[in-house]
C-alpha cells in the first residue's frame, strides 16, 4: 500500500509569486538541505544544482527529459522504501507479497477503480478544455476491461458491490478538478493510468495467485506494446506542459500528493 497517512508533501517548486490557484510560496528542492536526500538524489540534486548554477538558471528535477519527469520524480520520492526503490517514505504495513486479500475486498477495489476510470475516460472525451482531446483514445483505457471482469466475477456467483466512498470521492474530486484546472488535473490522469501500469500490475499478479488461482483479469492486459503506449501518452503530456508556465508546473507537481492519497485509499480496499 502507499503510505497514506504519512505521505509529505509534493516537493515544493520555488519561492516567486503564484496564481491564486497556487497554495503559499514553498521551498523548491534544490534550496532543501541536502541531508534530506538520499546519497543517490544528493549527488543528483548536487549536479543539477552545478549544471544550474553554470547556466545562471534554475533547474528542476528531471526538468532536462521532460515534463513527465518532473512528474514521475515527484512521484517516486511518494512510494515507500518497500514498494520501489526509488521510494523515500517509510514502510507502512505489510508489503505487497505478504497481502491478505479477499475476493469481496478486491470486488471493491475493481468497482471503485471503475468508477473512477469511466469518469476520467468521460472527462477526455468530453474535453471541456482542447488539451484533453490528446488524452482520447490514448490505449491506456481501463474501463471496458473493467466492465468485463465484473461480469466474470458475476457469472461466478459473486455479488457486485456498489461503489464505496474512496471511488466516489476522488471521481467526484477529479471531476470537480478537470472543470477548472487543468494542470491539475492532468497529474491524476497521470498517476492514476501510469501507476497501475507499474505497481498496479505487480499488485494485480500477486493478488490473483492468492485468491484468483492465477487468472490474469482484463484490467491488466492491453491491446498493443504496453510500453509504446505509455511513451505515446509521455510525449502527449510532455507537449501540453510546454505551453504551461513554470507556475502552472509547480501546481501540477503539487497535485501528485493528492492523487497518492485518494489512489491509495481505494488500494486499501484489497485488504477490507
Ligand atoms: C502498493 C502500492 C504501490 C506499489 C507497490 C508501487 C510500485 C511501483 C513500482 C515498482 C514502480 C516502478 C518503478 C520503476 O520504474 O522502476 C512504480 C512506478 C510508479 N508509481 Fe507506484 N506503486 C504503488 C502505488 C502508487 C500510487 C498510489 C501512485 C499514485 C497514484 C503511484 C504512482 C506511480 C508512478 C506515477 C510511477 C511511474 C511509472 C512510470 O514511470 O512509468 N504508485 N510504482
Amino acid at each position: 500500500m502507499a503510505s497514506i497517512t504519512s505521505i509529505s508533501r509534493a516537493q515544493p517548486i520555488h519561492n516567486k509569486p503564484q496564481l491564486g490557484v497556487l497554495k503559499k510560496p514553498q521551498a523548491h528542492f534544490l534550496s532543501m538541505p541536502i541531508s534530506s536526500f538520499s546519497p543517490k538524489k544528493s549527488r543528483m540534486v548536487a549536479i543539477a544544482a552545478t549544471t544550474a548554477a553554470e547556466k545562471g538558471k534554475k533547474r528542476y528535477p528531471g526538468e532536462a527529459k521532460g515534463f513527465v519527469e518532473e512528474m514521475r520524480f515527484v512521484a517516486m520520492k511518494l512510494h515507500t522504501k518497500d514498494q520501489a526503490k526509488e521510494g523515500e517514505k517509510e514502510p507502512q504495513g505489510q508489503p505487497v507479497a505478504r497481502w491478505e486479500p479477499t475476493v469481496e475486498g478486491y470486488l471493491r477495489f475493481l468497482v471503485d477503480s471503475k468508477l473512477v476510470y469511466d469518469t476520467l475516460e468521460r472527462i477526455v472525451e468530453k474535453a471541456a478544455f482542447p488539451e484533453y482531446t490528446e488524452f482520447k483514445n490514448t490505449g491506456l483505457e481501463r474501463s471496458e476491461g473493467l466492465a468485463r471482469d465484473l461480469e466474470w466475477f458475476k457469472e461466478q456467483g459473486h455479488a457486485i458491490p456498489e461503489p464505496s466512498s474512496p471511488g466516489i470521492n476522488y471521481a467526484q474530486y477529479v471531476e470537480e478538478l478537470s472543470e477548472k484546472d487543468p494542470p491539475a488535473f492532468l497529474c491524476h490522469f497521470y498517476n492514476t493510468y501510469f501507476a497501475h501500469s507499474a505497481g498496479g500490475r505487480m499488485i494485480g499478479k500477486k493478488v490473483a495467485e492468492k485468491i484468483l488461482n492465477g487468472k490474469e483479469l482484463e484490467f491488466y492486459k492491453w491491446e498493443g506494446d504496453l510500453s509504446q503506449l505509455l511513451q505515446n501518452v509521455r510525449d502527449k503530456l510532455n507537449r501540453v506542459a510546454e505551453n504551461w508556465s513554470r507556475e502552472e508546473k509547480d501546481h501540477c507537481l503539487e497535485e501528485t500528493e493528492k492523487s497518492f492519497k485518494f489512489s491509495g485509499e481505494i488500494l486499501r480496499l484489497v485488504l477490507s
